[in-house]
């Protein structure tokens, strides 16, 4: 069996933390970050709130992101392999298909690309209150710094803009509060994806 589980939510509210914490928990699982998607500096224009648009989907190339989703559900094993991350004996088996692989899809819009949603086994999307999420993105550095004023002008009416679309679709999505601890946050996930691997 082939599961997507998707680790969705607003900038700083703990995705990339809870990812790799359960990319190591799970021999052999893969993942996909869709910072890695963001397109060229160049390619991102100003809008009319007077900044660079890289908080709405056209700044992804989400074409190239779903192939590579679709990438790892053809052949898991050569997707890890490729990838660098070492893959246990039973998982080479030619039946591994009977065998369990886990990708872990980690990002800011994921539930709002409707050919990406369909490929979810579970959505997660973790969220924390405007102060916090304020205050842990004055601290972040992206490899393009935030001009002054960008949170407040763009990312968090963006934030806003796509939240509202995603619960007006049919997406269904598990809220989970970025306000927990690592760990907690992390025991909550772990457990859940294991009983689903159960069930
Ligand atoms: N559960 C948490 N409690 C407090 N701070 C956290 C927690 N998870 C992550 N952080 C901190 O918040 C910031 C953003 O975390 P990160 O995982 O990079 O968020 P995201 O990938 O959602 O943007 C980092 O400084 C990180 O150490
Ligand atoms: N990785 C990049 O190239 C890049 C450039 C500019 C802004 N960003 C920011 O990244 C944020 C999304 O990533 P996080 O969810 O990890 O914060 C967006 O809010 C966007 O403003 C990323």
């Amino acid at each position: 069996m082939k599961y997507i589980i998707g680790i969705g939510g607003m900038t700083n509210g703990g995705k990339t933390t809870l990812t790799n914490k359960l990319v190591n928990a799970f021999p052999g699982c893969c993942v996909v970050h869709q910072d890695d998607f963001f397109k060229p500096q160049d390619q991102i224009p100003v809008g009319e709130d007077g900044f660079k648009q890289w908080d709405v989907m056209t700044s992804l190339d989400m074409e190239a992101m779903v192939n590579t989703v679709k990438a790892w559900l053809e052949n898991p094993v050569k997707f890890a392999r490729s990838h660098g991350i070492q893959v246990s004996p039973e998982l080479e088996e030619p039946d591994s298909e009977e065998q369990t692989h886990i990708l872990i899809v980690e990002g800011f819009l994921l539930y709002n690309y409707r050919p990406l949603i369909e490929l979810f086994s579970h959505c997660y999307y973790i969220v924390v209150p405007y102060e916090e999420c304020k205050r842990r993105r004055s601290t972040r550095k992206y490899t393009v710094p935030d001009p002054p004023g960008l949170f407040d002008g763009h990312v968090w009416p963006m934030y806003l803009k796509y939240r509202r679309e995603m619960e007006s679709s049919p997406v269904e999505v598990e809220y989970l509060d970025g306000l927990k601890t690592r760990e907690q946050l992390f025991n909550q996930v772990y457990e859940a994806i294991r009983n689903m691997l159960n069930s």
